[in-house]
């Protein structure tokens, strides 16, 4: 089965145009666990212009589904995530001002700050991923780094998808082999959508899971919560 756990970033975003608590994010949260969400996501970034390290916090002991933190991990994350322990800890290699993720590692320039890394969550009891492109060298590295699971960067798949699906994920489904014959779990996520989800998990249908934010959460604008994340979940049968 692959989980579904939505990124509540920019709830956040909304939130914190007003400065206010409308709308409320742990609200939020534990809405789209009632609605079935097998997980939640944050992806917490310095400047805290959606996320905010409070929240981390205040989700933690709230939440009843698997807790992913997302991030850079700079000293203060570090420190956020060791004393949050959130279920699953997904590295990604985000400059401070970057506007999104748009890369995976480099982890073999990298291996031994990761691996570093990788037995620091791994003796707090945190499931770790590593954020990475399709190259089988970055995901073998990430397998030498000792990480339990890797997050395919998924973003030229969602860009390529409405022109050429089967090209679009060919590099994926290769990608997801190498994966799973190194021993190590699979996650997926970035600019996943209502359009492109259903093709990818058809393909690779042993994802253990995929983080959404962006699209699932403008889906409900339109459809609202309950009835995005019972499509988001069709998506994943
Ligand atoms: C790693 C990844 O792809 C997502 O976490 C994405 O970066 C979300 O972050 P933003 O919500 O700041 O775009
Ligand atoms: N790890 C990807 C994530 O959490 C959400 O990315 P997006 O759906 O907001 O692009």
């Amino acid at each position: 089965m692959t989980k579904l756990s939505v990124n509540i970033n920019k709830v956040a975003t909304l939130r914190n145009a007003r400065g206010g608590n409308n709308p409320d994010v742990i609200k939020v949260a534990l809405d789209c666990e009632a609605f079935g969400a097998e997980g939640i996501t944050v992806h917490p970034r310095p400047d805290e212009r959606h996320i905010r390290r409070s929240d981390v916090y205040a989700l933690r002991p709230l939440l009843t589904t698997e807790f992913n933190i997302e991030g850079y991990p700079s000293p203060e994350f570090i420190d956020l995530v060791l004393k949050v322990k959130p279920h699953q800890v997904t590295l990604v290699p985000d400059a401070p001002d970057q506007i999104t993720s748009n890369a995976g590692w480099d982890t073999k320039a990298n291996l031994s700050f990761l691996t570093e890394l990788m037995d620091t969550f791994g003796h707090a009891g945190i499931r770790t991923s590593i954020f990475v492109n399709t190259e089988r060298e970055m995901i073998e590295y990430a397998a030498k780094a000792g990480a339990d699971r890797v997050e395919l960067y998924t973003e030229p798949y969602a860009t390529l998808y409405p022109r050429n699906p089967e090209a679009a994920v060919a590099p994926f489904v290769e990608a997801a082999k190498v994966t799973r014959s190194l021993g190590m779990g699979l996650n997926a996520g970035h600019d996943l959508s209502l359009v492109n989800l259903k093709y990818m998990h058809d393909n690779i249908p042993w994802l253990d899971e995929v983080s959404i934010g962006h699209a699932l959460i403008s889906d409900a604008l339109y459809l609202g919560l309950k009835q995005t994340i019972e499509e988001y979940k069709n998506c994943l049968r």
